[in-house]
């Protein structure tokens, strides 16, 4: 299908300024069909594949180029219900007499708020040659709202850079309220409206902030609760032009993006810039685990060390050892803290294997360790953390151990000096923070982390010269240049005891031999994808537990990566 091939830049993600300049630098070449006229097609022959017709289609038009894109989309459409009209053409000559009535055709436009560029005049001139029904965002359009089958938003693009105010922002939650009732598809173009193309946040007004059960708006529009939070379009499919983009993918951005299709307009790969955002593809990590030779032993694998599990958090311990056990590591040991003799060290009942002492008698040298899963904050477990950051070489952070850090100076210095030591040379060190374990770490709210997560990421891995992974919806992993975008992955993780399970993960895969960034990426991904499992077998993702995710990486590994020779 034209336009929405992907080529060999697919994996890359891109910021709206390096979106613009590849716009630019192909507007400047006066390509015909224009930019425009391509998004319009790809985004007809899309919706005509997902939607074939007949259908009612209601279309959202705004005052940019988005609103152009739209009415592109529209003329496009009708023009591919003409019978005989194939489908990979890219210019179709019009003539009215023939236009099918397969799709019937509505736009919602705001007649008094048109600023639109020359591309976008051309491409609602074309649209305006059409059988198509035009409304001003002030009529009545309720009715056809009402019975549509689907609806397109080109209010706004990547060119929204304020809160959205009347009239769009109630059609936004008119828009929201309709699919909450009906579950129609709700198309994006390029961008939910409201969504920010570089953060995955949405521009809130303070005046939705406390809105109260029902509104009535001054079109007599009566929104309910669950849409009137929403300062954006909640879609079920965003057609994304030229490259993806960041905030479709993270922070709050999959819940209003939906299904992201890239469709990059038949520009070519020489276009783009280098991007240092990318996909979390781990094929080529995923190749990296040993396939196990016969003339293996437990050696061949690794050591993993997980420390922490104080008094009524013991359970942290032994989720992250039993990941650690799942995910192949040759030998798993938990270091207790809290314990005041012999007989209080706990034992991991269903996982004889894993090896369980007071972490003080634990060895740190020589075996991957990952120190904070139920840590406390005790004098103790601050002298244990000294120690780790001293005299290890595999290291994974999380938790109280996070928590720790971001206390206490000494700790900090300790963090920053694990690669100046000549022995150990270039460590390999990850943290793990979700946001607000990340806030406490810069010193900030969470607020302030979920508002740009990729520099909240960055600055904390180049602080201290390690690996990121900072936890939430789109996960980032990164080195401090480059960023992965986890996209495996559902609500089934928001439950206690799930990050525990990802530092064993994490640790289990330095213990088999990969480099920090490597385990990282790959765990994320796997932990991800042992979710997805779980939820597809019909287990979550409501009360999915931690402790059921050990199995599901085992299976998916073996299924994946472990096959043997
Ligand atoms: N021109 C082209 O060749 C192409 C354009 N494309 C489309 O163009 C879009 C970007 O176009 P624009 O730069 O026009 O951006 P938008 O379509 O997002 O609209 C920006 C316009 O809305 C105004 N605006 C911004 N925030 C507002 C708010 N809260 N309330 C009211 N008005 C607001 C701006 O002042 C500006 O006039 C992309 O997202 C994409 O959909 C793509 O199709 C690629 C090709």
């Amino acid at each position: 299908m034209k336009y929405l091939s992907l080529h060999s830049m697919a994996h890359f993600i891109y910021t709206s300024a390096q979106i613009r300049a590849i716009e630019n630098k192909i507007k400047a070449q006066n390509p015909s069909p224009s930019l425009m006229q391509r998004a319009g097609l790809a985004a007809a022959l899309e919706f005509k594949r997902i939607y074939p017709a007949p259908a009612t289609l209601l279309i959202f038009a705004g005052p940019g180029d988005n609103g152009g894109d739209a009415y592109e989309m529209a003329y496009q459409l009708q023009q591919l219900s003409k019978p005989g009209i194939s489908e990979s053409a890219t210019e179709v000559s019009f003539d009215s007499a023939h236009a099918s009535r397969e799709y019937e055709i509505h736009i919602v436009r705001d007649k008094h708020q048109q600023t639109l560029s020359s591309d976008a005049l051309a491409s609602l001139a074309r649209a305006q040659s059409c059988a198509i029904h035009w409304w001003d965002v002030q009529d009545q359009y309720e009715p056809v709202l009402e019975r549509c089958n689907a609806i397109v938003d080109g209010i706004f693009g990547i060119g929204l850079n304020r809160p959205i105010q009347a009239p769009w922002d109630q059609v936004i939650q008119q828009i929201n309220q309709n699919r909450l009732q009906r579950d129609i598809a709700v198309i994006a173009l390029d961008i939910p409206s409201g969504l920010s193309a570089d953060f995955g946040t949405v521009f809130k007004p303070s005046a939705l902030a406390d809105q109260s059960a029902s509104h009535t708006l001054n079109t007599n529009r009566t929104i309910n609760r669950a849409a009137i939070n929403d300062a954006s379009i909640k879609a079920s499919n965003t057609f994304t032009f030229i490259g993806d983009k960041f905030g479709l993918h993270t922070a709050e951005g999959r819940d209003y993006a939906g299904q992201v299709s890239v469709m990059n307009l038949d520009i070519s790969a020489e276009e783009f810039p280098i991007s240092n955002i990318e996909h979390n593809q781990v094929a080529s990590i995923q190749a990296q685990l040993q396939r196990r030779a016969h003339a293996s032993h437990k050696g061949s694998y690794g050591d993993a060390l997980i420390i922490g599990g104080a008094q009524g958090m013991r359970g942290a311990a032994f989720l992250a050892g039993r990941a650690a056990l799942h995910a192949g590591a040759g030998k798993v040991h938990l270091g207790f803290v809290d314990i005041t003799s012999e007989n209080d060290v706990p034992l991991d009942i269903m996982h004889p294997e894993i090896m369980c002492r007071s972490a003080e008698q634990c060895q740190l040298q020589n075996t991957s360790v990952a120190i904070g899963p139920g840590l406390g904050q005790s004098e103790s477990s601050k002298e244990l953390l000294l120690q780790c950051l001293k005299l290890t070489h595999d290291l994974v952070i999380d938790a109280d151990a996070l928590n720790l850090i971001a206390q206490e100076p000494p700790l900090q210095s300790a963090l920053a000096q694990r690669n100046q030591s000549p022995l150990r040379g270039f460590c390999n060190t990850i943290i793990t923070p979700h946001p607000l374990e990340a806030a406490r770490l810069l010193s900030c709210t969470v607020q302030e982390i979920q508002a740009d997560r990729l520099k909240a990421a960055t600055e904390l891995a180049q602080k201290w010269n390690l690996i990121c992974v900072l936890k939430g919806s789109g996960s980032l992993v990164t080195d401090g240049h480059t960023c992965y975008v986890n996209g495996s992955g559902n609500p089934g993780l928001a439950s206690g005891g799930t990050g525990d399970v990802l530092t064993g993960l994490c640790v289990a895969l330095l213990a088999q031999g990969l480099c920090a960034f490597d385990a990282a990426r790959l765990a994320c991904y796997v932990h991800g994808a042992a979710a997805d499992q779980l939820v597809a077998a019909g287990v979550g993702p409501i009360g999915l537990c931690a402790s059921e995710l050990p199995a599901a990486i085992r299976q998916y590994l073996n299924r994946r990566v472990g096959e043997f020779d």
